[in-house]
């Protein structure tokens, strides 16, 4: 979040005690949008999209760039007017209770800015302050926040020199002090590496399991946030284009009727490959010799067979009865960058 940003979530809440329905029991919508559309001359960001997201969920909201996800936020989050359709959120239209909302959602932008040369402790005082916490309550707040987000090593350290990872881990610290029912992170994992990305996933699904918060992710690096969403849209051009879990996403996708198995085995010959493209549904084959590594023996392949039915256990036999040696064999399960690549087939996605 850029300076002004991370004021925001505390200047946004200043000013009158909002009058705010209590929290929507687990299960309940927490958002809800209705055709919400908006245009920017004759262009469309967003095409009357309709969502509901409920208390206590993770959802990813995911798509390439320009597909319309931070201006979706933008309105959720009253920063931004629909051209037509509605948002509510926590019970409340953001276009007209602009306050109430941020009161109760902490906005996590891509490009977090904090004071560089403050300490992170430093740094989330200053929030907590702007959330009108009082002083002793801001300190032990902003003490207890550093060490849900694993960072009270890094306290009295200067943000200047923290790491991208640990800046993410403060923003969503700062998001928190407010204590929001609804965050919402735009593009969160983005600059982190690996190791980083799989910590601070784990650390955004444990806050919500043991908080029931409601957590909206933005995105477009969909392998890496499949694994904490119950639930994802994938959004292009404006157009949520599907909507489900991902593994209710890949079904759809099973669907369609295309079937991977895979095969690992050693002793290939070209009269497996005949034999296996002879099975009733087998559309092609296609080996590769695997190098030879620690795991794996020298003369391993791997093939891969698309069919129209699951072929795996008739696969199975016909690698054994040809006198090759079986190592592995498995129905491929589909991930969100498959059915994201089914999806856009033939269209610009990046
Ligand atoms: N203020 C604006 N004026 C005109 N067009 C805009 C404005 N804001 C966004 N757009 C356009 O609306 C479309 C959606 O942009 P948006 O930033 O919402 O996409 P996004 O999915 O968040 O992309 P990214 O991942 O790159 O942030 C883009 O074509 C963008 O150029």
């Amino acid at each position: 979040m850029n300076q002004s940003a991370h004021e925001a979530n505390g200047r946004l809440t200043a000013g009158r005690e909002p009058s705010v329905s209590p929290p929507a029991p687990p299960g309940q919508p927490v958002i809800e949008l209705k055709r919400l559309t908006k245009t920017y001359g004759d262009h469309t960001a967003v095409n009357a999209l309709d969502l509901t997201i409920r208390r206590g969920e993770i959802f990813g909201l995911l798509g390439p760039n320009g597909a319309g996800k931070t201006t979706t936020i933008l309105m959720m989050l009253g920063l931004t007017e629909p051209t037509s359709g509605s948002a509510r959120v926590c019970g409340l239209n953001p276009a007209r209770h602009a306050l109430q909302v941020k009161r109760l959602v902490g906005y996590m932008p891509d490009d977090i800015g904090f004071y560089e040369d403050r300490t992170g402790l430093d740094n989330l005082i200053f929030t907590a302050r702007l959330n009108r916490l009082p002083e002793r309550e801001a300190r032990d707040r902003a003490l207890q926040l550093l060490e849900l987000v694993g960072l009270s090593h890094a306290a009295g350290k200067k943000v200047g020199a923290y790491s991208r990872g640990m800046r993410q881990r403060l923003g969503i610290a700062d998001v928190l002090i407010k204590r929001p029912e609804v965050i919402i992170l735009d593009e969160p994992t983005l600059g982190i590496d690996p190791e980083g990305v799989r910590e601070l996933l784990q650390l955004i699904s444990d806050l919500s399991r043991k908080e029931g918060l409601t957590v909206l992710l933005s995105s477009h690096h969909l392998h890496q946030v499949q694994q904490i969403c119950d639930r994802v849209g994938l959004f292009v051009q404006g157009r949520l284009i599907a909507l489900g879990s991902v593994a209710e996403l890949a079904e759809q996708l099973d669907e369609t009727g295309t079937v991977t198995v895979l095969i690992e085995a050693s002793g290939w010959t070209d009269a497996l490959t005949e034999r296996l493209q002879a099975l009733e549904g087998v559309q092609s084959v296609s080996v590769d010799a695997k190098a030879s590594t620690e795991n794996t023996a020298a003369g391993e392949s791997v093939a891969t067979l698309v069919c129209s039915r699951d072929v795996t256990s008739e696969a199975a036999a016909a690698v054994i009865e040809c006198g090759a040696r079986l190592h592995a064999i498995s129905r491929r399960q589909y991930g969100l960058d498959d059915i994201y690549h089914r999806y856009f087939e033939g269209r610009e996605t990046r």
